[in-house]
């Protein structure tokens, strides 16, 4: 099977609209017996996965919405996310086939990806919290990170090609997603917000620090402008399967070209809300995930550059390392921006939100946001992410 487009006109699929869709492409062998379930969990899509009874075989259907399901259509939102989601699959796969789910049909104008079942994996966060600790998780995306950001920026794509590629990932309507519920609304006084009365004068603090506010703003300014390669663009770890030994990482339809340091500093801190949320005895194999992101990601970063670097400059002593400087600033700075959101924002992490009892929920989301205006704030003294541990243990102290 492989991906193809073609033109037909929009409707939603239901289930048995699914299982039709998958027979009229032949891509279950004729008269197979088949089921189909809608199992979508995300804010915005619909998910199908189409099984062959007798063979167990299966297929997922993802369809885009002309709206945001979490809300509903009172929130409109461009199909073209589908668009945009096959072909940053393709493209991440170019670099890292076996990170990513491999494509088998996509059709534009039906908003549909249909593409290998990663059922027998599980969804990283659900993993972490469960206490699965999934060993090979940072190895695993530090590679697809050093890869498929290095391969498709300045420094590893012919610079002329770089720009058509930028031209057919424009993706205002998911951009501006992000611009307003990541960079925008937990700042201020805004109805997106969501959050507990007991943080009320925590979430105030954050209304008002005018320093952070500042940060925060030169943040979102290069999020806005910074388009220095193809980014994922919402890298939780609700957007990772996982097991043992294999990684895949779904749900690239935030994908545009942004600054570098987005992708990672979401990784960052959506590990951060695991440790927030362990007890200290098992933070440490998180930590452990987080420096060893960065770590494999330096290191196949550096690989790259040093073997297929196409900017002139490369060979420059020195220009590396104040590429992979400015990314991690950058990335300690977008990590906390994800730490507010997910905390006070619109949408939710369940490794905050399903910590119990009540009181100690609302203690760690006050150490999440204390937390996350530190790393904005002081972005440029925290050079290596063995720092973080520092930070946690110190806004832990001031917040109780
Ligand atoms: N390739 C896949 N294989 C198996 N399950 C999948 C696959 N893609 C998505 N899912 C399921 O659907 C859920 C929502 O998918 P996701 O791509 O995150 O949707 P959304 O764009 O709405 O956030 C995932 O959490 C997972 O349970
Ligand atoms: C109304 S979109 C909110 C939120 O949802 C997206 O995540 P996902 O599609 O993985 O559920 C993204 O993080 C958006 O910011």
């Amino acid at each position: 099977m492989c991906a193809n487009k073609k033109s037909s006109a929009y409707e939603p699929l239901n289930e048995n609209g699914a299982i039709a869709l998958a027979k009229k492409l032949q891509l279950f062998e004729e008269n197979s017996q088949l089921t189909c379930n809608e199992i979508g969990d995300g804010n915005l899509n619909l998910v199908f996965k189409v099984k062959n009874i007798e063979s167990g075989e299966s297929i997922i259907i993802k369809q885009a919405l002309p709206y945001a399901k979490v809300v509903g259509e009172s929130w409109p939102l461009t199909l073209d996310r589908s668009r945009i989601e096959t072909n940053a699959l393709l493209k991440q796969a170019e670099f890292v086939p076996q990170y990513v789910p491999r494509v088998f049909y996509s059709d534009e104008a039906l908003a549909i990806t249909i593409m290998e079942d990663l059922s027998h994996l599980q969804i990283a966060r659900a993993a972490l919290i469960e206490g699965n600790d999934l060993p090979l998780l940072s190895q695993h995306i530090g590679e697809f990170l050093a890869k498929t950001l290095f391969y498709t920026s300045d420094y590893g794509l012919n610079q002329h090609y770089k720009k058509t590629l930028v031209k057919q990932f424009i993706n205002p309507d998911l951009c501006k997603i992000t611009e307003d519920l990541v960079f925008t609304d937990p700042f201020f006084n805004h109805n997106t917000n969501d959050y507990e009365q007991e943080l009320q004068q925590d979430v105030e603090k954050i209304w008002e620090d005018q320093t952070l506010k500042l940060e925060t703003a030169k943040l979102k300014q290069l999020f806005l402008t910074k388009a220095e390669a193809l980014v994922h663009g919402d890298l939780h770890t609700g957007s990772i399967f996982a097991d043992e030994n294999e990684t895949k990482v779904i749900d690239p339809e935030f994908a545009y070209f942004g600054p570098i340091g987005f992708d990672v500093g979401q990784v960052f801190a959506n590990l951060l809300f695991n440790v927030l949320a362990r007890n200290p005895e098992h933070q440490g194999v998180i930590y452990n995930h987080i420096e060893t992101t960065w770590d494999v990601f330096v290191t196949e970063f550096s690989n790259a550059w040093n073997k297929d670097a196409l900017e002139i400059f490369a060979k420059v002593d020195g220009y590396l390392e104040h590429v992979l400087t400015e990314i991690f600033e950058e990335a300690v700075g977008f990590a906390g921006c994800e730490i507010i959101r997910r905390t006070i924002g619109l949408a939710h992490v369940a490794d905050l939100d399903t910590i119990e009892p009540f009181e100690r929920r609302i203690a760690t989301k006050q150490v999440a946001l204390s937390l996350g205006s530190e790393l904005i704030k002081n972005r440029k003294s925290i050079t290596s992410p063995q720092q973080f541990k520092e930070y946690v243990k110190q806004t832990a102290v001031s917040v109780n």
